[in-house]
């Protein structure tokens, strides 16, 4: 497997990556969870704000009724006044009027001890209790809006009573009428505000909840927190941007934090403001914050934490997938470098019930088994291995996955795989059992197996060679103790392997031989040296037979563990030596009648054998040639004759010569035949057979009778025969020594009528007497020759020129025209001849022959007693 080469930049991304992954992931829980905690903690603080505000509303509203309620009494109270007053004819004073169980206490409670007073017309104070009313109160514009306006209504007025304390009062007053209704004055009632204030408790507003009635013309309010009455002129208040019920106090006027609320109190020029402190407010919201963030704050810990943990953990992990990718790589590594094919097969199973395993998958494979099977691992991961491999199914195969897949117990075996791709080989696989599936080693022990079957071939062979062998074979250990024999030894010796084997083999010497060999045997023993002898066997059957054996002692680093023997029946080779020796004295003796020099020289051309007549022939000369070779035996001289053919001899051919020899002191002529001598192949020349017979006498007879069988017996000169031999040889030379020669054809004019007249004994001498003119006109070295009859030839060799030839025959023609005398009788006759030259045309003797006799025709033509040379004219017959 091959690791994709990164480069440093990305694998530094990569890290980055994994390093910052799980704290971005943790941080953008944490901002989710916090964002989502303050949203829901804001809305919650909107939530509870909105509900103190409703709250302080409702508690502003309760202050605005209830100071309502109050004013609205005391303006009852004014009315009440007014009435009795009226109906009393002025005569009603305050006292009566506020008497306890009066008019009044039917409307207030008398404990208020509101101040009031009764002016009259002029606005002088009648009558007053409770406070002080300066006396140029008439003079207010209450008094004069009362004077001028007969309307019985209440006037509401919020005048400052003191300056210095800034101290308010609520002022109602209401006219007065006389009988006749006309003004009678005003009844004046004033109330302080903090009177409403007061009643804390039934406002019921919490500690430090502050209760305030704030006049809309003076701007002063007055309120209550705690135990504590405030009375200002510099509380402002503006009312909320988000809320139109809530006020805000611009400068507060303690520490504490309120949400306050307001209630107009229209008809009063009042409003009414109440203050609810937010500590208490928002407890729940504060408390449920304070959970919120609480909770918050422990679970992004615990997101931390867990973050913390994971990266932790996802440290470890990425250790150990590394080392576990690091251990994978080097199975890897280790897988693809083994010698082993591996395969990890997967079960596939049927989705019938119970679900049967029908095939295989390659799981994982290693480079080793993608070559086994000859395709790529990426391309067979994930295949069937019986859909790749049918012949697993065929073979067997797929059983035995099952079987060990069920079993449990591994399978090792060797079979000989020929549906690989590629040649047939012999594989070993072990096949395990893991999960779900099999693990299959195989390894290719097609070398291995070839070994072995060599060696068995070679065990066979030997075995075979062994019993195939014609010496006998016996094996013994070092005690002597026979362990084998081969089957050649049964034959020999007649024992089987079985009576042989121990020291039976002893049986078959021959007793009177056991006890030499016993002593060899030991001798070899002790010196280790092989042993080699002649010995006699006694057969089971009492046939005798001669044994040749050989004993070796088997030595491995010096040390002796055995022996080898051969034994060879020689029984028949010593009846074949007797009878070759009687052979060879049988041809000796022959040859050694035999007149004729024979030899046998071998190709190294030494002499191997020569008969008696060779010998003395050889002694004669004082030469010795047994084991010399020929050259040595005859000298260079005679060897540089005898050489080509002792070459050609050697070459397998047969060869007869003749060969002339000096060397007794006089020539002799021997008739030579060398004979090839072929090995058994009947090609391989080993040497030739030399008969050398002295044909001396012969030779001469036989050139004597070919002399007389080419003379003519009448003159004495060349007959036919010898002269077209001669004729022959000459044409020969000429044509080698680029001479010229002359032959004449001749013929004896009219020699007919001389033997008609006087008969044939005058005839035959009158051709012996031109014959001997005839000769003595020529050269010795010209060959004068008689062809029959009258007809003579003559051979000229080395003519220099024709026109010597030509005189010669003028000079023959009339030499030839004297009478001859033959013993008493004289006869005169004459000669024509043809006269023709020769020198390099390529031509027959018979040609040559018959071109003089045309010449000679010529010069018969011609009138006889002439010659004529040259090449021959053409003949013209007449017609
Ligand atoms: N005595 C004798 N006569 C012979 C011998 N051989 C042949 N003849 C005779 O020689 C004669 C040859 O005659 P020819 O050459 O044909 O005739 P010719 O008379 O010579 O005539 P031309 O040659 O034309 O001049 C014949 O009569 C033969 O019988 C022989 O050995 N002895």
């Amino acid at each position: 497997m091959t690791r994709i080469a990164i480069s440093p930049a990305l694998r530094f991304l990569r890290r980055l990556y994994r390093w910052i992954l799980l704290p971005v992931f943790a941080l953008a829980l944490l901002a989710t969870m916090w964002t989502a905690v303050v949203y829901q903690v804001g809305q919650e603080r909107q939530n509870a704000h909105a509900e103190a505000v409703l709250r302080s509303q409702s508690l502003a509203r309760t202050l605005a009724e209830h100071a309502t309620h109050l004013l609205r009494q005391t303006d009852h109270a004014t009315q009440l006044f007014k009435l009795k007053y009226e109906e009393t004819g002025g005569a009603l004073r305050l006292a009566e009027f506020s008497r306890r169980n009066g008019l009044l206490d039917s409307l207030l409670p008398t404990r208020l001890e509101l101040p009031m007073a009764l002016l009259d017309a002029h606005g002088n104070v009648v009558d007053s209790m409770n406070g002080y009313f300066a006396p140029g109160i008439g003079q207010q514009a209450f008094f004069r809006t009362h004077a001028g306006t007969p309307e019985d209504t209440t006037l509401v007025a919020t005048p400052v009573v003191e300056a210095a304390t800034k101290k308010w009062q609520i002022q109602l007053s209401r006219r007065l009428n006389a009988r006749d209704g006309s003004f009678a004055g005003v009844f004046l009632i004033m109330i302080d505000p903090a009177i409403f204030v007061e009643d804390y408790d039934r406002l019921n507003v919490e500690d430090l909840g502050a209760v305030l009635l704030v006049s809309r013309d003076s701007g002063l309010s007055t309120g209550r927190v705690d135990e504590r009455l405030i009375i200002s002129d510099t509380l402002d208040f503006s009312p909320a941007t988000d809320s139109a019920d809530e006020l805000l106090l611009k400068q507060p006027f303690d520490a504490v934090e309120r949400i306050y609320s307001y209630r107009d109190l229209p008809r009063y020029g009042l409003t009414a403001v109440v203050g609810i402190t937010s500590r208490e407010a928002l407890t729940r919201f504060t408390h449920q914050r304070n959970v919120y963030f609480g909770a918050c704050t422990v679970a992004s810990l615990l997101v931390l934490l867990f973050v913390g943990l994971l990266m932790q953990q996802a440290q470890r992990l990425r250790r150990s997938a590394r080392q576990v990718s690091e251990a994978q790589l080097m199975l890897r590594a280790a897988a693809n470098a083994s010698l082993d094919a591996v395969f990890l097969l997967r079960a596939c199973r049927a989705h019938e019930k119970p679900h049967p395993i029908v095939n295989f998958t390659f799981a994982d494979l290693n480079e080793r088994g993608a070559q086994l099977l000859g395709r790529s691992r990426d391309e067979l991961l994930g295949l069937r291995a019986l859909d790749v491999l049918p012949a697993l199914r065929e073979r067997g195969f797929l059983e035995k996955y099952l079987r060990v897949l069920q079993t449990g117990l591994p399978l090792e075996e060797e079979f000989e795989a020929d549906f690989l791709p590629g040649p047939p080989r012999w594989l070993r696989h072990q096949i395990v059992a893991i999960d779900n599936g099999v693990a299959v080693t195989t390894r290719d022990i097609t070398a291995r197996k070839e070994s072995e079957l060599a060696m068995r071939k070679n065990q066979a062979e030997l075995a075979a060679v062994n019993d195939a062998s014609p010496l006998g074979m016996i094996r013994a250990d070092r005690a002597g103790h026979c362990t084998y024999v081969n089957r050649t030894f049964e034959a020999i010796t007649g024992l089987t392997r079985e009576q042989a084997l121990g020291d039976a083999w002893m049986d078959a010497v021959h007793p009177n031989d056991r006890q030499e060999l016993t002593a060899s045997l030991q001798r070899m023993a002790e010196t280790r040296e092989p042993l080699q002898d002649t010995v006699r066997c006694l057969r089971p059957d009492g046939e005798v037979t001669w044994i040749s054996f050989k004993v070796a002692a088997m030595t491995v680093d010096g040390k002796l563990y055995g022996y080898v023997g051969t034994l060879d029946d020689i029984t028949l080779i010593r009846k074949s030596l007797m009878a070759l020796r009687e052979s060879e004295a049988r041809l000796r003796t022959i040859t050694d009648t035999l007149p004729a020099m024979i030899a046998y020289i071998d190709f190294e051309e030494i002499y191997r054998f020569h008969n008696i007549a060779y010998e003395r022939e050889f002694n004669r000369a004082g030469l010795h040639v047994q084991g010399k070779t020929v050259r040595e035996t005859i000298g260079e001289e005679r060897y540089a004759f005898l050489a080509p053919y002792i070459r050609r001899v050697l070459c397998g051919e047969t060869l007869s010569f003749e060969e002339e020899d000096s060397s007794h002191g006089y020539e002799r002529t021997f008739e030579v035949v060398y004979i090839p001598q072929h090995d058994v192949d009947g090609i391989t020349v080993i040497g030739f057979h030399v008969m050398r017979q002295d044909i001396t006498a012969q030779k001469r007879e036989k050139q004597r009778l070919l002399k007389l069988s080419q003379i003519d017996a009448l003159t004495g000169l060349t007959n036919r025969a010898g002269f077209l031999q001669k004729l022959h040889d000459a044409m020969a030379a000429c044509r080698e020594n680029a001479s010229m020669m002359a032959v004449m054809y001749m013929d004896i004019d009219r020699f007919k009528p001389v033997n008609d007249t006087y008969g044939h004994s005058v005839g035959d001498a009158l051709l012996k007497s031109f014959s001997a003119r005839l000769t003595h006109t020529m050269r010795a070295s010209d060959t004068i020759a008689r062809l029959g009859g009258d007809e003579f030839t003559i051979i000229m060799e080395r003519v220099s020129r024709t026109e010597d030839a030509a005189m010669l025959a003028g000079k023959i023609v009339s030499a030839m025209q004297a009478p001859f005398n033959l013993d008493g009788t004289v006869v005169s006759v004459s000669a024509s001849i043809g006269l023709t030259f020769y020198s390099d045309e390529d031509m027959t003797p018979a040609e040559l022959l018959n071109r003089a006799d045309v010449l000679l025709y010529e010069a018969k033509q011609a009138g006889r007693n002439t010659f004529r040379a040259g090449p021959p004219q053409p003949v013209v017959h007449a017609a």
